[in-house]
């Protein structure tokens, strides 16, 4: 064992991934619920007081999304995104090369591979269940030579871990506490591939909604957004009544935020002309709809965020003279890639005094999330474009409350 020696003996290290498809702002939901492991395999008596600490994946080419050609998107830390300072308010936590400096080597001891169960819900009834199973997926590491388990870990083609096994799953993260803690792992540093096959253990509780505020994104980001706001679109913090305290646990509403006046669209476009296609609107409506809202809101400026492409906002821009978007320089583009770019564009979303998204985008769910914490009114966040056709229902989003006090945790 070449762990390092300096390292405490009860220090241990949670790593974790997601399927490679999944696009930025699920990964952000995947992070909430390992964070809530950890929160949990450090409170939790069988866990023996041990020192969890949450090791970051870092960013890459993920999702359909970011894959730029002439984009050099790998091994990019979460300081890039977030403030750690702010996330390790919730959990201590750690980027990755940071994690391999601290033991000494590229390795990881033990990598569970989560997936499903082969045979489904035979009962017939939702159970919480977890057992070691034969991998269904051909695996995606593979043994070297010398017994060293190798596959994807970001672009760190030195890094390898010790042990592999398949493990189904069906249930909330606090699920695996016992697993972890009750004697099946001895691992100093465990890696949890496939997080997302693990669910939330509260969705919408205090717990959910403290790590959620502890997401602060990165100052950079966020001074790039005010700027943009005060040239652009005559918003700041304290005319819109969103002040944000340093630290994310002294934030309280002070009455409602009232935002810029602007108002926000989050138009998704791209693979949700196809998989979404009988809820997404056309152009044509999405101009329709803004320019109505406009005049209910009494505004002549419409911020746009969308993964569209030039001919549709160009096409956007002809029928919605007040549009305006954030275009980032290539400097910009290249110190901050397509995440920070998106960011940059929740934010913008974030400040507008009424925001409409798109239906099961998450994308536009962190927008929401982002105004629910800066004290918007509900009505002026929760609201979509509807299609243009008759298939719509057009429900609205659900409003989801945000927690700042400890509730009844039930499964507890
Ligand atoms: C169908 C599903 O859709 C899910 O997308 P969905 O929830 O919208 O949201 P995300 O998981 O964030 O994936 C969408 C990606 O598209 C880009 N994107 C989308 N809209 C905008 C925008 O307005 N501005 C900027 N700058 N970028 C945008 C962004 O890079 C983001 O990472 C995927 O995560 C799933 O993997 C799956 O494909």
């Amino acid at each position: 064992d070449n762990n390092n020696s300096k390292v405490p003996s009860n220090k241990r290290y949670l790593l974790y991934d997601c399927n490679p498809g999944e696009g930025f702002n699920l990964r952000r939901d995947v992070y909430m619920r390992i964070a809530n492991l950890v929160k949990n395999l450090r409170e939790r008596k069988e866990c023996k007081g041990d020192d969890w600490v949450l090791v970051l994946p870092p960013w890459g080419r993920i999702g359909y999304h970011w894959k730029e050609r002439d984009l050099e998107q790998s091994m990019i830390p979460w300081s890039t995104f977030f403030d750690l300072k702010s996330l390790n308010e919730f959990v201590p936590v750690m980027e990755y090369e940071d994690y391999i400096e601290e033991i000494g080597e590229a390795s990881i001891d033990e990598l569970w591979y989560l997936q499903n169960y082969a045979e489904g819900w035979t009962s017939g009834v939702w159970e919480e269940k977890m057992h070691e199973r034969d991998c269904i997926d051909s695996p995606v590491y593979e043994t070297d030579t010398e017994g060293k388990i190798r596959g994807w870990f970001w672009g760190y083609e030195e890094t390898y871990a010790k042990k592999f096994k398949c493990v189904s799953v069906q249930g909330m993260s606090k699920m695996f506490v016992q697993p972890i803690c009750g004697g099946n792992t001895t691992a100093k540093s465990l890696m949890l591939d496939r997080g997302e096959n693990m669910l939330h253990d509260m969705f919408g509780g205090k717990n959910y909604w403290d790590c959620r505020r502890s997401m602060v994104f990165s100052h950079k980001l966020i001074e790039i957004a005010n700027n943009f706001r005060s040239k652009f679109l005559d918003s700041n913090d304290i005319e819109d009544n969103t002040v944000m305290p340093e630290n994310w646990k002294n934030h309280k509403c002070n009455g409602d935020a009232t935002g810029g006046p602007y108002i926000a669209a989050h138009v998704r476009r791209k693979d949700f002309l196809y998989a979404r296609q009988e809820y997404v609107p056309s152009i044509k409506q999405v101009a329709k709809v803004l320019s109505e809202k406009m005049k209910e809101y009494n505004v002549n400026k419409v911020f746009i965020a969308s993964d569209g492409t030039k001919d549709e906002m160009e096409e956007l821009k002809s029928l919605l003279p007040g549009m305006i978007m954030f275009k980032p320089s290539k400097a910009e583009l290249n110190n901050f890639k397509m995440g920070g770019v998106a960011i940059i564009d929740q934010i913008l979303c974030s400040h507008a005094r009424y925001f409409m998204g798109t239906k099961e985008s998450t994308f536009s769910f962190r927008i929401q999330e982002e105004r629910e914490i800066m004290c918007f009114p509900k009505h002026t966040t929760f609201n979509r474009i509807c299609a243009d056709n008759a298939k719509d229902d057009c429900e609205q989003p659900a409003k989801w409350k945000i927690v700042w006090n400890s509730d009844s945790e039930i499964w507890d």
